[in-house]
Order: C-alpha cells, then structure tokens, then sequence
C-alpha cells in the first residue's frame, strides 16, 4: 500500500515536469558549489606555508567568497521552486477531494463521520505537504550532497573514502531501525486524533442534549481518556522521532575522531597534503550531515504517507452508482405514474431495512407514508431520491427506471422540505434562491410571501439581505421552516417530498407552516412522510408501513374501517 502511495506521490509531481526538472538543476548547482568550497579551503591551507603567495591567496578568498553568495542564491531559489511545486500539489489535492466529496453517492459516507472527513480535508493535507516540502528540501539537497562527496572523497583519497563508507551505513541502520519505531506510534496517534476531533465534534453539536441528560461527567470523562490516548501516543511518535538526531550525531562523531588519526598518518606517508587531508575533513563533516537530513525526513515523511494513504483512501472510494448511472440521460415525466416494484433495501448487509414495498402514485396524487418510528418511512424517500439504490425490485417513472433518468434535470423537477431545516451561513435572500443564485428580488419576495415567510422576513434588522448566522440573528425553528419552503417555493418543482417536521413549533407559526405547506403542494403529486392527522386525513392514499413491511394501504376510511395497525395508531393519536 505504501508502495503505491509512493509512487502515486511521484506521479503527480511528473505532472510538472518543468518545475521538477527546474528544481533538480537548481540544487546539483548548489549542491555541487557547496562541494566546491572545501577544495578551495584545502588549497588555501596548503598556500599559507609558502611564501609570496599573496596575490594568489587573495584570489582564492575572493573565490571563496564569489562560491558563498552564489550558493546561498540558488539555494534560495530551490526552496522557492520546492514550496510552489508543493502548494500548488496541496490545492490540486483539495480540489480533487472536495470535487470527490461532491461526487460520491451518500451510502459511502456512512462509512465515515464528518469529524473525519474534516480531519482528513484539512491537518492530513497540511501534513503531508509540510512532508513533502521537507523532502524537496532536505531529502533531494542531501542525496545530491552523498553523490557528489562521495566522487570528490574518491579522488582525494581511497583508503579514507572506504572508511566512511564502511562506517557510515552503521548511522542509517540506528535510524531506519527508529523510523520504523516511530511510524508505528505515528499511526496511532493520527487514529488517537480522530477520536478525539470525533468527540468534540459530538460535544458541539449536542450540546443541549448533553446538557439535558446531564451527562456532561460523562463526556469530560471521556474526553480525558480520548487527550490521554492521543498524548501518549504524541509522546511516544516524538520520543522516537526526536532520539534519532542524538543517536546518529553521536555515531558521527566517533568517526570523524578516527578519521583525524588515520588522515595524519596518511600524511606522515606522503599520500596527502595538509590541505588535502582538511578538505577531505570538511567533506567527511559534509558527509554525516545529509544522513542526519535524510534520517529526520524519513520519519517525518512516515507521518505524511499515512496522511496521504488516508487521503487516497476518500479519493478512491468505491463508487458504484456512479458507474452504474453513467448512461442516465432519460427525461423524466411526471405526468406518468409512479411505481415502486417489490423494494427490498438494507443499509448493511443481512440487516433488511424495506421488505418487498409495492404500491404506485397517479401523477398529481398525495399520498401519506405512516408507520411506527424506525419502520422505513425515510427510507423510501432516500431510494426514491436516489440517494441510495434498492438491492432489488425497481422505481419506475412510467415505464422509465430511475437509474436511467438525467440526475441534474431530475433533481431540478423535485422539491423536498425535510425534517431538519438547512440553512447556510447567507442572507435571507441568498438562502431563497439557493438553487436559482440569479433570482431577481421580485421572485424572492414573492416565493417568500407564498410561503407566509415574507412578514417576518420584512421584521428582520436588514430584512432580506439579514445575515443567517447562529450567533447573530437566531430564527425559531419555524421561520427556519418557512425559509425552506420558500426555497422550494422559488424552484417551482412538480414533484414535491416533505417529510414533516415532529419538532414542536408555536400553534401560530404551525398553521403558516401548514398552510404553506397546502399551496406548496395544490396540483402537484406529492408524497409526505405525515405526523400529522390533517395532512394524513387528506391524502388520496396512504401507505402503512411496520418493520419495513407495507402492511397497509388506501385513504384514511378505508383505513379507519379495516381497524389495523393505521387504526390503531390514529386511536391512541
Ligand atoms: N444511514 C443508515 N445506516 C444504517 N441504518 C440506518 C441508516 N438510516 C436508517 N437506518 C436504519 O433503518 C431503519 C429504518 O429507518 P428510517 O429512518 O427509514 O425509519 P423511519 O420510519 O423514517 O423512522 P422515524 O419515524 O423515526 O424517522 C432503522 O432501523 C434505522 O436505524
């Protein structure tokens, strides 16, 4: 799997390969003056024991100098070509996933909590990139430094160059040994702070539940054990990681001691000059420092390939209606009826939700879905809505199935008010013409009037253009409601879903909403999940459904004089 994620990494950044071979340049440039300097050093030290030498040894100091400016320039400018390959990598990244998010059909996202996918979106990304930036940085300088020291080593001395190589690997060994410790603790502290974002997310947004079941002892407990578990873990990734740099400095440092010894008697026996043998020291310097880099960025490039893996992981999430639907591009007609053909549905496997649901609805009928709670109102609605696909059995639009039809134009010709409220942080104004940005104030004002909304919209501080945001303006739930039909009112659609709100609201605000409700709904075929007796007593059908099962049909007389389960539950109503 790391494999692949590696060489998915490497893959996107062949996309520029301009920038990349740019980069590539601009560090062996730097790295190779780098390279250079020590040679100019060593041929100083060697000039300082003649004499009237000056001329030439003020010219090596300019030399030096000259070597200096020029490659602190470059590397300048590799670290800027690295951070704009890399930024520009992050936003691609989060365009694709927010591109995917769009795209993948909701059962996919029961696999996931929002907490997650938030994480996911935003510190994953950022880690990775800050990964990816080490590597660009440090990983390619210090691989390029290994090469180009070891052939500048090779033509200094041989005997010394195999002592570093033969010593050296002894450092790497320790720190992919600690690498592989701390990618192991990496893991668990990115799982560790899942949960905890999970919970807090779960703290916010129940609040009044939590606060209402007294069971904030409850979650401070939990929450304790969740910070514990991620701070040992943090602990446990940072140990690793951070004893690395001391472990590998110290090996370093023992060989250099005993390349000092081995270089002056090197000397002594005239294969080396002074100068040569404080070059070949200033590489042998040179030569611990890119494993110390590549050492570091190795267990700081584990934390960012677990990012990235989870990232691919939402990227390439199954997505089998998609595939399925490619070849959607029917009309749909509601002047057609709608049948549902022996539904059979489960969320999970071997846990059936919807047990072979039959019935149909004439265009421009209303029928009332009924049921006790959990027996699969909703459901239905989410098949029909095609956020979800039955197992078995068929939606039929006339003689059309429901895969088949175009899904923009499908979703343009229906209207849902649900039973949670959505609102987005806007105005009022934008709220209405959610679907239809370009509306003109007169249709606003006018759907928002067919709604019973325009009054208290005109009440509000900025009227229309009032900003719906949590902590400023806080509507009761039943304006929220009326916005909602308003928006729906706005989209004119001829098929309409409502599943009625259980949510208790004021008995005045309660008749705006059913009276707007009725107008929403006057010749148009609509389908309501009804907690309501006034709207249950006046559809044309009504489907009864318990356990999943349609266990009844017809309108509320039929009904009332079967005495079953609708009977029964109109009795104690
Ligand atoms: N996303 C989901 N994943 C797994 N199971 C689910 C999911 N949504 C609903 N269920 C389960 O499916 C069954 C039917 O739920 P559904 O929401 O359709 O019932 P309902 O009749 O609408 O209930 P209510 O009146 O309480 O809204 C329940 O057992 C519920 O727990």
């Amino acid at each position: 799997m790391k494999k692949t994620t590696m060489s998915r990494l490497l893959y996107s950044f062949l996309q520029t390969p301009f920038r990349l071979i740019s980069l590539i340049i601009v560090s062996i440039v730097h790295v190779s003056l780098a390279v250079y300097l020590p040679v100019l050093i060593g041929e100083a030290v060697d000039f300082i024991g003649q004499k009237n030498n000056t001329q030439t040894l003020i010219s090596l100091l300019f030399s030096m100098l000259f070597v200096i400016i020029a490659h602190s320039l470059f590397l300048w400018f590799s670290g800027l070509i690295a951070q704009k390959m890399v930024f520009q990598y992050g936003k691609n990244l989060k365009n694709e996933l927010m591109a995917r998010l769009h795209q993948l059909p909701i059962p996919v996202f029961d696999n996931y909590t929002t907490g997650d996918l938030i994480s996911r979106a935003t510190t994953d990304i950022e880690q990775l990139t800050n990964g990816l930036l080490l590597v660009f940085e440090q990983f390619l300088t210090g691989l390029l430094t290994l090469i180009f020291l070891i052939f500048s080593m090779a033509n200094l001395d041989g005997v010394m160059l195999a002592m570093v190589l033969f010593l050296t690997p002894l450092t790497l060994l320790v720190a992919n040994f600690i690498g592989k410790r701390s990618y192991h603790f990496y893991e668990k502290q990115l799982m560790a702070r899942k949960k905890e974002s999970q919970l807090i997310e779960e703290v916010v947004r129940q609040k009044s539940l939590i606060q209402l079941f007294n069971a904030k002892e409850k979650f401070l407990n939990l929450f304790d054990k969740r910070i514990e578990d991620y701070t040992l873990a943090s602990q446990k990734a940072t140990f690793y990681s951070s004893t690395v740099n001391p472990v590998t400095r110290f090996l370093n440092s023992l060989i250099y001691a005993l390349l000092i010894g081995v270089g002056a008697l090197r000397i002594l026996h005239g294969f080396l000059s002074l100068g040569q043998l404080v070059t070949f020291l200033n590489y042998a310097k040179q030569y611990s420092k890119p494993f110390n880099d590549i050492s570091s960025v190795l267990s700081e490039l584990q934390g960012a390939l677990a990012c990235a893996e989870r990232l691919y992981e939402l990227i390439d999430a199954k997505n089998d209606i998609e595939t399925s639907e490619n070849q959607s591009n029917k009309t749909l007609n509601l002047k057609e009826k709608i049948t549902f053909e022996n539904i059979n549905f489960s969320y999970q496997k071997g846990h059936r939700v919807l047990k072979d649901i039959s019935f149909s609805i004439n265009p421009g009928e209303t029928v009332a879905i009924v049921g006790p709670t959990g027996s699969g109102k909703t459901t239905l609605i989410n098949l029909l809505m095609r956020f979800y696909s039955p197992d078995s059995g068929s939606i039929l639009f006339g003689d059309t199935a429901i895969q088949a039809l175009d899904k923009k134009e499908f979703y343009q010709k229906i209207g849902m008010v649900a039973q949670t409220t959505w609102l987005k942080k806007a105005s009022v104004f934008d709220n209405i013409s959610y679907a239809y940005p370009n509306s003109d104030k007169l249709s606003v004002e006018k759907a928002a009037k067919l709604a019973n909304a325009d009054h208290f919209i005109q009440q509000l501080p900025d009227g229309y253009d009032t900003l719906l945001d949590e902590s400023q303006t806080s509507l009761s739930e039943g304006q929220r409601q009326l916005i909602s039909i308003a928006r729906v009112f706005l989209k004119a659609p001829e098929l309409l879903i409502l599943d009625e709100a259980t949510s208790s609201i004021d008995a005045n605000t309660e008749v705006l909403v059913q009276n707007a409700l009725q107008k929403l709904m006057a010749g148009k075929t609509s389908i309501i999940i009804a907690h309501r007796l006034s709207t249950i007593m006046k559809a044309d059908n009504i489907i009864v459904l318990k356990d999943g099962r349609l266990v009844e049909s017809g309108n509320h007389q039929e009904l009332m004089t079967r005495k079953g389960l609708y009977y029964e539950m109109y009795q104690s109503h």
